[in-house]
């Protein structure tokens, strides 16, 4: 996609209901034809009581137009039905394609971007701000078209028909309009606003507090002492309070007014009709016609902030879709070197302070290098580059003799496993949650299994394979998922592996059984492994000390603890904390 500056505001709005222009258009003129059909009745009604009140009265007109008046009020609701279709099937269409369209951004963004940007913003993005677009195609435009359309041939037909009457019933509107501004602060939009993003707050909140209800419990806390969740609900309760207090004088004249707006109509047409100047069939035209098109007016009114708050989703939307793409110009292949080699690698997230400086290591085919280090030394963002989670700043990563830069997207994604601490699976069946979509057979995905330490508990599900992870009583433990998540590593097999040691040895009543599993992944392989716990990583045929995003040391562990202080001081803690007891 072209990255040019979105535009904002209504004219976004329109540009994004622009990709279903025909069936808008359709809708428009759909709700147009069934403003014209719906005033029919009206005027029927009118020349109906024009004939019962004249002598002879014509019985045969009157069942004529009553029958007329019950047929263009059902095909005013044909139409009606007819353009909210078109409208809806135009929104919905357009929101397809818009979803399409950020998941096809999604998978163009560095991975990195979507660890930062949370799953739970992502979602409110693609599910809850996508949908209020529907609101604008498939309502605010129908809606838009009859506030106007109604009004308008209403008036015209009412002035051919008695200028002055129709003087008196634009006379709510005049005083509306000239009044609206005291009624309504200029802030109602701002506080309308603040009363969604309160809203928004008290719904992260909530689901933040359902998440940590067992660490809330823990601490002995309760929803109340619970401040994301109480706090913000006591906010929300109060923004309420705050706006109800604004708009309600207001809108309680604005009823009123609205309730009342057929005086004119009545103290001028009364007059007129005792004085002789129209008949009592106008007056009823009048007091009928002429107050019934101010509300679709009206509802104009709400339109102003009902698209600020859309295009309020749409800014968070755009900000995705016209976000920098990574660079996928690369096309070329990797060889059958799989070293890796990080040439003066510097980065920075923010392009301010660097986290990276300068690394330099090389990783030799077929050997494993331990990332070791400080929190926050850089390990887990030096282990990311190697897939591209991130493009580097400075310097160069080879796998072979590839700047991995240059090499296909997908042939990258093909040779590199990245072995991630979360578990994530997918609401599919075992089978498919460790297929992930590769071309493989059952039998190598038993095979997979098997390696992994995964297809003895899987045979024993009622369903096997084909159970659905998600569905009722299905439960598998944590160690269960970290090794389903390395039966789809070892099914890859790719030749570079990045993976944290947590990933590996985390749950140690499965401590054995990942052991095997994780052995038979990363044999003959060019492994990086992020590692937490030295103990596991001594036998590593090199281990890479990192401190404040520099490499301090590398060699062997034996070698390290003679060369590199840093290293010999973290052993010795390492040690001291093994042999920590609990002593009563
Ligand atoms: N997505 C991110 N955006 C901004 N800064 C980040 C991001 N991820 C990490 N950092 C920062 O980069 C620095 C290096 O972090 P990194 O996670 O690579 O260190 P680490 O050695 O793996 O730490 P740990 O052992 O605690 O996981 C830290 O200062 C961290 O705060």
């Amino acid at each position: 996609m072209k990255e040019t500056k979105p535009r904002s505001g209504v004219s976004r709005l329109l540009e994004i209901a622009g990709k279903r222009k025909k069936l808008l258009l359709l809708s428009a003129i759909l709700a147009v034809a069934h403003v014209l059909l719906a005033i029919v009745p009206y005027i029927l009604i009118y020349t109906i009581i024009k004939a019962m009140l004249t002598p002879p009265v014509d019985v045969a007109l009157i069942q004529h137009n009553i029958l007329l008046a019950a047929g263009a009020s059902l095909a005013s609701y044909a139409l009606l039905y007819a353009s909210g279709m078109a409208s809806h099937v135009a929104a919905f269409n357009i929101l397809y394609e818009l979803r399409k369209q950020m998941a096809e951004k999604l998978g163009k963004l560095p991975l990195g971007f979507i660890n930062k940007n949370n799953s739970g913003a992502l979602k409110k993005i693609m599910a809850d701000d996508v949908e209020r677009i529907e609101n604008f195609i498939a309502h605010s435009i129908p809606d838009f078209v009859k506030g106007i359309t109604l009004p308008l041939i209403t008036l015209v037909y009412l002035f051919v028909t008695d200028w002055r009457l129709a003087i008196s019933s634009c006379l709510p509107i005049v005083l509306l309009a000239a009044v609206m501004p005291l009624l309504f602060s200029k802030k109602r939009t701002d506080v309308l606003r603040e009363y969604h993003r309160s809203l928004e707050e008290m719904n992260a909140g909530i689901v933040e507090f359902v998440r940590g209800m067992p660490v809330i419990k823990i601490f002995g806390h309760t929803a109340g002492s619970f401040d994301q969740y109480s706090g913000r609900a006591y906010r929300f309760k109060e923004m309420v309070i705050a706006y109800i207090r604004d708009v309600s004088p207001g809108f309680g004249i604005f009823i009123s007014f609205i309730s009342n707006a057929s005086l004119p109509v009545l103290a001028l047409g009364s007059y007129l009709y005792f004085s002789g100047g129209i008949t009592l069939s106008v007056l009823f035209l009048f007091l009928i016609l002429g107050v019934g098109y101010i509300r679709p007016l009206f509802a104009l009114s709400n339109l102003g902030s009902q698209i600020s708050l859309i295009n309020h989703g749409v800014k968070r939307l755009d900000e995705i879709l016209f976000s920098h793409e990574q660079e996928t110009a690369g096309h070329e292949v990797l060889s059958d070197d799989f070293s890796i080699r990080f040439e003066n690698v510097s980065f920075s997230y923010d392009g301010k302070r660097n986290v990276l400086e300068r690394v330099n290591f090389t990783v030799p085919q077929g050997t494993i290098t331990a990332l070791v280090g400080p929190s926050g030394s850089g390990k887990s963002t030096a282990a990311q580059l190697v897939a591209r989670f991130w493009d580097v700043q400075e310097g160069h990563i080879f796998i072979g003799q590839q700047d991995i830069r240059k090499v296909a997207p997908e042939e990258l994604m093909r040779q590199v496993s990245f072995v991630f601490q979360d578990n994530f699976m997918f609401h599919q069946s075992l089978y498919e949650n460790i297929r992930m979509g590769m071309d493989k057979t059952a039998a190598e995905i038993v095979a997979a299994a098997k390696a992994a330490q995964c297809h003895d508990f899987i045979s024993k599900l009622p369903q096997g394979y084909e159970t659905f992870y998600g569905s009722k009583g299905v439960h598998l433990s944590g160690g269960e998922q970290q090794r389903i998540q390395l039966a789809r590593a070892i099914l890859k097999d790719a030749p570079v592996l990045v993976l944290d040691e947590a990933t590996a040895f985390s749950d140690p009543e499965n401590e054995q059984l990942i052991q095997q599993a994780f052995n038979k992944l990363i044999s003959n392989k060019t492994v990086i492994i992020i590692a937490h716990r030295l103990s596991t990583i001594t036998s590593c045929d090199q281990i890479v000390v990192m401190k404040g995003g520099q490499v301090v040391g590398s060699d062997q562990h034996t070698q390290l603890l003679e060369s590199c202080e840093l290293y010999a001081n973290m052993w010795n803690a390492h040690t001291r904390a093994k042999n920590f007891a609990i002593t009563a």
